[in-house]
Parts: structure tokens; sequence; C-alpha cells
């Protein structure tokens, strides 16, 4: 549905170093899907999601949407185009002067409809957003979540393919962030819309995505599909972003013990993640039984991402690096993430 094939996005700014904000990024998302891209500020998201609508043009590569090339159309073709993606953003961007009806049927004015056409679609689509009972009400009169829901329902007026969500829910408290999340997960499944959004925030990712990029300094590190990057990270990046949802973190006493060098004779504190939600404590069980490695469990927890479990251990082991080490090769061998945190002194055992 959406491709993006090899692109770079470079700023010239007046009398400084360019800045290449992305750097050879290929991405698809499948029809139907929702895409999320993740990455810490400065990444290259914003610049990214421009980029699929062509707010911004890219400095190389092609980008395609519903099969058109959109990087080699001139610009008049570009604004048909265009119609077919509707984007939503963080600050909303309503018309202040416009009510609530007003700001939905602009598209459609700007489109050359005519009224009782106009009329009866932004009816249908402020009772899909919940609105009705605001429909002659002004911005200023809404919550920031009701505001929110005016700009979806405008990126829909033109029926697009595609919906692009800028940061949309970071300006929004949590209560707010899920129920505009759940809105938009409603449209993808009752519309069949492909969604295509931008968030510093795993929750946001954990909430509704599919699939997922994770973005570092203007490239694609990982892409994956949601559970398999909470259950299988392959970056520090990406570990953190999970650990960050997952509430996986050590006590903090037990924290600021933490040493990055291996201690003769201490322990080593990992964090295991794995699908499901018995593999954990079956593989401690293991460890014991084969190994004779007696790994005190510090933190718990089974989470589920869109109905399917995963969990998420914190364990030390004693013995030092000597017993670690094996014990480590031994649960990777049963296929659990595992990520050292770091190692304490043997006598922090029963802080734990
Ligand atoms: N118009 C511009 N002119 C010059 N540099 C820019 C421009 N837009 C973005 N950049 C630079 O490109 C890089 C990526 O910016 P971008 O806004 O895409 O990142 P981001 O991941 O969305 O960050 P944030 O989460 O902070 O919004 C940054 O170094 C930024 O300063």
């Amino acid at each position: 549905m959406i491709r993006l094939d090899s692109v770079s996005k470079t700023f010239n700014r007046a009398g400084q170093a360019q800045v290449a904000a992305l750097a050879d990024v290929s991405l698809t998302v499948e029809r139907g899907e929702i895409f999320g891209v993740i990455g810490p500020s400065g990444a290259g998201k914003s610049t990214l999601i421009r980029l699929v609508n062509l707010l911004e043009r890219p400095t190389a590569g092609t980008v395609t949407v519903d099969g058109t090339e959109l990087t080699a159309l001139p610009e008049s073709a570009l604004r048909a185009e265009r119609r077919k993606i509707g984007m939503i953003f963080q600050h909303f961007a309503l018309l202040s002067s416009r009510t609530v009806f007003g700001n939905v049927a602009l598209p459609l004015e700007l489109a050359g409809l005519d009224r009782r056409t106009i009329a009866a679609r932004v009816d249908r689509l402020l009772e899909l957003v919940g609105l009705t009972d605001k429909r002659d009400r002004y911005p200023a009169e809404l919550s920031g979540g009701q505001k929110q829901r005016v700009g979806i329902a405008r990126a829909l007026a033109n029926e697009p393919n595609v919906l692009l969500c800028d940061e949309a829910t970071s300006a929004l408290d949590p209560e707010t962030t899920a129920s505009i999340l759940q809105l938009l997960a409603k449209i993808n499944r009752e519309l069949g819309l492909t969604i295509v959004l931008i968030t510093h925030e795993m929750a946001v990712i954990k909430a509704i995505c599919h699939r997922v990029a994770v973005l570092e300094h203007g490239r694609v590190i990982e892409q994956a599909r949601v559970f398999d990057l909470f259950t299988r990270p392959q970056t520090a990046t990406s570990r953190a972003f999970v650990a960050s949802v997952t509430g996986a973190e050590l006590p903090g006493d037990l924290a600021a013990k933490l040493s990055e060098a291996p201690l003769a004779g201490g322990e080593t504190v990992l964090r295991l993640v794995f699908a499901g939600s018995q593999a954990g404590t079956t593989a401690i069980g293991q460890l014991a039984r084969r190994l004779g490695v007696d790994a005190a469990l510090l933190h718990g927890r089974v989470d589920s991402v869109q109905g399917a479990p995963f969990g998420t251990l914190i364990v030390s082991i004693p013995g030092g690096p000597e017993t670690a080490r094996p014990a480590i090769d031994f649960l990777t061998s049963l296929k659990l993430s595992i990520e050292v945190l770091g190692h304490v002194p043997a006598t922090l055992r029963a802080v734990g």
C-alpha cells in the first residue's frame, strides 16, 4: 500500500552544516494495517511521515502509495493523490473561526461538493467520531480529545485510503489518549483504512499497531510485528522502549547498586522476555534442574499485545561470571530474549 524505497532527506541550513534527517530508509506498509514508527526525539519521525504525502520531498529515493509513485508526479496530479491521504496532527490544526461542522466540511468545500452531499457526509463522520452533539460548537469550546476527534473526522472527509497520524495523542492525557487510539483502531477495522502513525511512546505502539519500525539517527534499525518486537527486541533502543511500558524495571535500591563490570563471586542481573505466560518460569525451573543454578526472581509480570500474552522476568544469577555465562547460553537456547542489566555483590541477594 505504501512503499518507501531507499529514501533519504537532507536539510540544508543557511550557513550551517547539512542535517541528514533520514538516510536510506526502506519501508513497506501493507493495505489495512496499522503501522507505527517509533524513535527518540530527532530520529526523523516527523520527516518520515511528511514524506508519505510529500509534504516534504525526499532528497533521494521514491515514495509509492496505492501503486502510484508520488515522487514521479507533477504538482497538479500530486494534489489529487494527496486527497486520498488524510492526516491528523499533534496540535489538531483546526480553524478557530469555524464550528465543528465547518471544520469537517472544509475539505469537501475545497473539493467542490454540493451543500447537501457535504452536510450528509459531515453528519455521518461526526457520528462515527462521537461528536454529533458538538456539531455547532467552536474549537475553543472543546476538550483536547474532542478536538482530535474533529481532526479525525476532517481527515476522513475525502474518504482517504490512508490516514497519517503525526504524534496525534502526544498532547493528550493518558485516558483521552486511550479513547483516541480506540477510535483509530475502530476506523481501521470498520473502514479498512491503512494507518501510519509516528510516536515516541511505546504504549501507543502496544495499544493498536500491528507492525512497527524503530527509527534512530534517521535510519530504520528494526522492523517487526509488534508482538515480536516485544518478545524478541534486537537492539538496545528497542529493548529500552519495551521496558518503558512493561514496567519491568529493577527495584530502585538494587538499580542504584548495579555495576557494569562483572564481580567475582557476585550476581548477574538479567531481564528475560518471552512469548506466552509460562516460558519464563519454566526456563528458570530447567535452569535449576539441568545446571543446578538457583536464580532469584526480582520482578515478574505478564502482559499482552492485542490479546497475545508475553512475560517479563528480572532474575539474578549467583556464582559470578563463571555461572552466568552457561546460564545465559542455556536460556538463550530456550529462545528467551535476554538482556544483562548489570552485576551486584552477592550479599545483595536478600534485598531482591
Ligand atoms: N525544516 C528543517 N530544517 C532543518 N532541519 C530540520 C528540518 N526538519 C527537521 N530537521 C532536522 O532533522 C532531524 C529529524 O527531525 P524530525 O523532526 O523528523 O525528528 P523527530 O523524530 O520527529 O523528532 P521529535 O520527536 O523531536 O519531533 C533533526 O535533527 C531536525 O533538527
